[in-house]
């Protein structure tokens, strides 16, 4: 059928997938004066505004002023009866989506001269392809000189035994919730289910949470899993770690039931959150008629400059297999746009992305972690909270600034537990991406009292290590005794 269309659009870049990664690349490669089409399938702005970081963090919002309000007793506040209007936290939730929403539209992408249409695109050879526009209009036919995969992720729903007799939520739909749940079961303890898990049980749902894995956050530092784990169960989630779902025993509504666990145990819910990683959104797409191939997990494989095996296709954000975070996402939309647009060769920066995961306390890490410092040959340098003086104002002691430091003092990477860790991680990006080396960082003057004086001292005492070994302290030493000698 799409053979006899005559293509109706000529563009230098087609871009399929208007969530963050299709977005900055529509409006880079526009703004190069490159013809550029963008295509989107159901919203603008994609699963970070609509489904992603955009709702999770008003939710966490609302639960930390929860959690806040009721531990305010230690710190000589007593806010009684703390009352959570999940209706109204839900209103915040959706007012945050839609005060953002603008800034991801459609007509902000066409003001840099790019073209938007709202319909799903499939390819039908290595220049062409077809989109069908939503509101049912005649399909269109696009030939292109380059494409850009942008498609994103898609919640994985795993085919657990009995899990077909429920109607789960995974994080596409736990937005639309309009009832508390009493009762949630979360399945998998990654950024998703430790951040959502914490969210609903400070809103005063009562949260098992289910983890295969031996810890919560297994990305992570071991001791960040610690810290995240004691504060779960703090918040009253029930943290089963080690254990998997052997069967799901659906309940009579259609939506509750039992977990039945591995290891032996039970747990009744009235509704199951699925958050047990994500899958690429390739369904339909037409790869077969182009040659892109997927790696081993069926993501789209692209090289350094995210070019896929098709020389005239590239691929960016999570459709593309690389770390799943909208500032990735955009970092190589943009940088796939380049090079597609102007024929460069840039290449993808996997050392100095930093993460964050929203819980409290906050987990963030960028570059060299220190469980890989000894075998890199480097040191790392450590600042726990309690010696943090804006820590202890604030009774949140939880928590570690660490740094990862090379032979000639650059710092190499970090980890960073505790409130606003997200805030202070930028700082160590920059020294990880630049090369920054701990004097340079001690030598600047930091705020106090900030968290990220602890950063401040961290490097410190790696300059103090530095400046109590060998040749420069034999210097040092040797000019005290001058001084001391010549003010004799
Ligand atoms: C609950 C949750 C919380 C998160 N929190 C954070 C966070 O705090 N910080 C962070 O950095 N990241 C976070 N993330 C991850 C972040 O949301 C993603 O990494 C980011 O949205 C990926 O952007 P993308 O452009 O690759 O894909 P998407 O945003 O998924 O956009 C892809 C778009 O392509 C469209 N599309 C798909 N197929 C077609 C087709 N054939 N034709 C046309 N259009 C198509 C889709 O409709 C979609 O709009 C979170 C994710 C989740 C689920
Ligand atoms: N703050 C952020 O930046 C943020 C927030 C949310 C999501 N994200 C992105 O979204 C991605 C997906 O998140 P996610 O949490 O769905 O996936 P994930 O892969 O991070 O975590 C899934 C967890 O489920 C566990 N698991 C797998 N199978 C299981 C089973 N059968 N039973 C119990 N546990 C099981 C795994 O051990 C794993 O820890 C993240 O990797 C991240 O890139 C980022």
């Amino acid at each position: 059928m799409t053979a006899a269309l005559s293509p109706e659009l000529d563009v230098d870049l087609l871009v399929i997938g208007g969530g963050t990664a299709g977005l900055v690349a529509a409006k880079t490669a526009a703004r190069f004066g490159t013809s550029t089409l963008l295509v989107e399938a159901h919203r603008m702005g994609g699963d970070c505004l609509w489904t992603g970081c955009v709702p999770s963090k008003s939710l966490i919002a609302a639960a930390d002023t929860a959690a806040r309000a009721r531990s305010g007793a230690q710190l000589g506040v007593h806010a009684d009866d703390v009352r959570v209007d999940f209706a109204a936290v839900m209103r915040h939730v959706h007012a945050a989506i839609h005060e953002i929403e603008p800034a991801d539209s459609a007509e902000v992408v066409e003001a840099t001269g790019a073209r938007v249409i709202m319909g799903r695109a499939r390819f039908t050879s290595a220049r062409t392809a077809v989109i069908e526009p939503v509101d049912g209009t005649a399909t269109v036919a696009v030939r292109f000189r380059q494409a850009i995969i942008a498609t994103g992720s898609a919640p994985e729903v795993p085919a657990l035994p009995g899990i077909d007799g429920v109607e789960v939520l995974t994080s596409d739909d736990v937005w639309q919730l309009t009832e508390q749940p009493e009762r949630l079961a979360v399945l998998g303890a990654g950024a998703i289910g430790s951040e959502l898990s914490q969210a609903f049980a400070r809103l005063g749902t009562h949260v098992t949470l289910v983890q295969r894995n031996a810890r919560v956050l297994p990305k992570e530092d071991p001791d960040a899993s610690t810290l995240v784990a004691a504060a779960l169960t703090r918040d009253g989630v029930d943290v089963r770690v080690g254990t998997t779902v052997e069967r799901v025993e659906a309940g009579t509504d259609g939506r509750s039931g039992t977990l039945h666990l591995s290891d032996g145990t039970a747990v009744a819910f009235d509704r199951v959150l699925v958050a047990l990683g994500r899958r690429p959104r390739i369904e339909g797409l037409g790869l077969e008629a182009t040659g892109v191939r997927l790696d081993d997990r069926g993501y789209v494989a692209v090289d350094t400059s995210l070019r896929t095996s098709d020389r005239r296709i590239w691929s960016a954000g999570d459709v593309s297999g690389l770390p799943q975070f909208t500032h990735i996402a955009g970092v190589n939309g943009s940088l796939a746009a380049t090079n597609a647009a102007l024929g460069l060769r840039r290449r993808v920066d996997a050392d100095a992305v930093p993460r964050v995961t929203f819980t409290h306390p906050e987990v963030a890490a960028v570059g060299l972690a220190p469980a890989d410092a000894a075998a890199a040959g480097c040191a790392v340098r450590e600042v726990l909270h309690e010696h943090t003086d804006r820590a202890i104002a604030e009774d949140e002691m939880a928590g570690f600034t660490r740094i990862v430091v090379d032979t000639k003092g650059r710092v190499r990477g970090a980890v960073i537990v505790g409130p606003r860790a997200g805030e202070s991680i930028g700082e160590a990006a920059l020294a990880v991406r630049q090369g920054i080396t701990t004097s340079a960082i001690a030598s600047t003057t930091h705020p106090y009292p900030t968290y990220s004086d602890a950063f401040w001292n961290a490097a410190i005492a790696d300059v103090r290590v530095r400046l109590e070994r060998g040749a420069v302290a034999r210097a040092i030493r040797m000019l005290a005794r001058w001084r001391r000698f010549t003010t004799r």
